[in-house]
């Protein structure tokens, strides 16, 4: 039997004053996957997760959760779902271990279990050593990892974390990810994680989908979200050949899976959808030219997510 998903968004919009915040967004994940919301500030992150969360309600459309739809059942919700802001608010007068405690009372769980399950993640996120210093001391990489703790007190079978490394040091956003991983496979949570940092996602999560002014412009693993995003020009290849005929250039562009090819004094850049730089070669040396260089890059997600941000305006292309 195919699972039903446990996060399904279906043609979800939230306008704000005629403005769409989140435009018509369809997206599910699977139980068990790492799902990263990715984009820059103001895309419309924040918006779909407080809907989610039965925070806020959809201008149209639908959410659910574990089956549960989040705007009419925001409290059944919000019983199954764990949410890391990006600065949860501790007492900071109070211990991580106190502060664990409080929420299993408000939460409902029994304080003997509550014990045994504050010690245990207090283990899981390394802060056992410091579970008996007040908050108010911990570093910012100590309090997103008692914040994870927090979320997990009450056995959320999905976690939502927006922004969860934001102002954290190298060093304790590698830690982060890990634990997050970790958590994922030990425990099998669902993950829900939003950042603008592709390669926090890249690092951890199964699929990502790429939000920008409201849309989904692309989803799926980190090798297909490349070819949706810039399928005309992943490939870069630069050849240094003469004489640079008409003829001969004719020929280049006339190569499958060459798209565009643009001349720079004995210099051609070919912007190709494939590695074709064999055929290239072949195509000038048989037509009597000198081949002296050939060299190719591949662009890396990480670079065309920055070119597509830095260059383009989102227009909704898949
Ligand atoms: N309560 C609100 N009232 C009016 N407009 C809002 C409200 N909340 C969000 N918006 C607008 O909706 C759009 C999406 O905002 P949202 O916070 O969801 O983006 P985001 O991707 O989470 O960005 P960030 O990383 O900056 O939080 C923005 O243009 C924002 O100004």
């Amino acid at each position: 039997m195919v699972s039903r998903p446990i996060i399904e968004l279906d043609d979800v919009s939230k306008k704000y004053d005629e403005q769409y915040a989140v435009d018509h967004l369809t997206l599910s994940v699977k139980k068990g996957e790492i799902f990263g919301l990715l984009g820059p500030n103001g895309a419309g992150k924040t918006t779909t997760i407080l809907m989610l969360l039965g925070l806020s309600e959809p201008t149209s459309g639908k959410v659910r959760v574990s089956g549960i739809d989040s705007t009419r059942n925001p409290i059944e919700v919000k019983r199954k779902v764990g949410y890391l802001p990006d600065d949860l608010g501790f007492y900071q007068h109070m211990t991580g271990y106190e502060n664990l405690m409080y929420t299993a009372e408000l939460n409902g769980i029994p304080t003997k279990v509550a014990k045994e399950r504050a010690t245990e993640l207090l283990k899981k996120v390394n802060l056992l050593d410091s579970a008996n210093k007040k908050t108010g001391k911990y570093s910012r990489g100590m309090r997103q990892r008692l914040g994870l703790a927090d979320v997990l007190m009450k056995n959320p079978e999905v976690i939502i974390l927006d922004e969860p490394t934001l102002g954290i040091d190298p060093e304790g956003v590698r830690e982060f990810l890990q634990l997050i991983r970790q958590l994922n496979q030990e425990e099998h949570i669902t993950v829900l994680l939003s950042s603008h940092h592709l390669h926090q996602v890249q690092q951890i999560c199964d699929r990502v989908g790429i939000f920008v002014k409201g849309k989904l412009i692309a989803e799926g693993n980190m090798e297909s979200l490349g070819k949706q995003l810039f399928l005309e020009d992943t490939y870069h290849i630069h050849v240094s050949a003469s004489p640079l005929s008409d003829d001969l250039l004719q020929k280049l562009k006339a190569i499958p899976n060459v798209n565009k090819v643009e001349i720079e004094r004995s210099t051609v850049n070919l912007y190709c959808q494939e590695d074709v730089s064999a055929t290239i070669s072949k195509v000038i040396v048989e037509s009597g030219s000198s081949l002296y260089g050939i060299q190719k890059k591949n662009y890396g997600l990480d670079e065309i997510y920055h070119r597509y941000f830095e260059g383009r305006e989102a227009d909704g292309r898949k």
